[in-house]
């Protein structure tokens, strides 16, 4: 840091429809895998804090759920964890799918009357011809006022670099918010029932994911291992026996992938506990969406 390059600091709000890429560009800026993100829409349910830092810079970026209108509470307050980090962030950055086919109304509508750089992100481009995103990505261009566009692949890095150099570009002089080392600001528990539900996704089909949510019940840190119980959350009766499976060997399967993948982001043996529960319709109602941490 010098007299000519001030530390600057501030929050990039990464805002997009579902799938877009939004969990995969944090974590790749990140370096680290801080928001679950799979090939399934709607992963993403809260505002995820990922911090990235270098020697004169400090972004913190805020993953939101996919943009979308919602038909039930759950989605609701999605949505509205979406318009907070709006209201949050000093840059907003719009993550589109140039392969995307359907349209994107909702996201036009969010943020067309916001008064904050707003800078498009066409990610995916390992995917798809310059030519073809350019065009794709030219009807944002005509309905929002976009301050600069980036061409990005959030699986090979491409373009990632030079998207850091814009937002640093659009932030204020100022110092850090938070420790330089740290990544995120949720407790071990948050991420340990954003892994199970990721394996939820990974595993089950249909609907079994969307109606599911985690509540991690005790974590209980040792010295050489961490017990941890968690309930699976499922929205119908007649899901319990899915997630169970045939002799107990579905949830068996989402019990070892879930240690596996908790263990490797904790760097410590855990043992793992997990409870079906039955909430009939929590999705539904706005008390059990709010009680289960929405
Ligand atoms: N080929 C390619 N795939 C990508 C890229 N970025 C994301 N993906 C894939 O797109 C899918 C969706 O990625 P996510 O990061 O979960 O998308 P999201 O926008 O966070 O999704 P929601 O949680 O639904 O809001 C995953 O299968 C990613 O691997 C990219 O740059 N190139």
């Amino acid at each position: 840091m010098t007299e000519e390059t001030p530390h600057k600091s501030g929050y990039a709000a990464i805002i997009g429809k579902p799938n877009a890429g939004k969990s995969t560009l944090m974590n790749r800026i990140l370096g680290h895998k801080i928001s679950i993100a799979t090939h399934k829409a709607q992963t993403t349910r809260h505002q995820v804090v990922g911090i990235y830092s270098d020697d004169d810079t400090q972004i913190v970026f805020l993953d939101t759920p996919g943009v979308i209108t919602p038909s039930y509470e759950l989605q609701k307050a999605m949505m509205k964890t979406v318009e907070r980090a709006r209201a949050d962030a000093d840059v907003i950055l719009l993550i589109y799918d140039p392969n995307d086919r359907h349209p994107t109304d909702e996201v036009i509508e969010l943020l067309r009357s916001i008064n904050k750089p707003i800078l498009l992100v066409v990610n995916k481009i390992d995917l798809i011809n310059r030519k073809e995103a350019e065009q794709k990505a030219a009807h944002l261009e005509d309905r929002l006022r976009i301050r600069s566009i980036h061409y990005v692949s959030a699986v090979t890095g491409e373009g990632v670099d030079d998207l850091i150099q814009a937002i640093r570009g659009l932030l204020m002089p100022g110092p850090p918010f938070y420790p330089k080392e740290d990544l995120s600001e949720h407790p071990v528990r948050f991420f340990v029932s954003e892994l199970i539900r990721e394996q939820l996704f990974l595993l089950f089909h249909e609907e079994i994911p969307y109606s599911c949510t985690v509540e991690v019940v005790s974590y209980e840190a040792g010295e050489d291992l961490d017990r941890i119980s968690a309930n699976i959350i499922v929205n119908r009766k007649s899901q319990k026996g899915m997630l169970i499976g045939k002799g107990g060997e579905a949830i068996k399967r989402l019990g070892i992938r879930s240690r596996e993948s908790i263990e490797e982001f904790i760097g410590k043996q855990i043992f793992l506990d997990l409870h079906v529960k039955v909430r009939e319709k929590w999705r539904e109602k706005e008390n059990w969406v709010r009680n289960l941490g929405y």
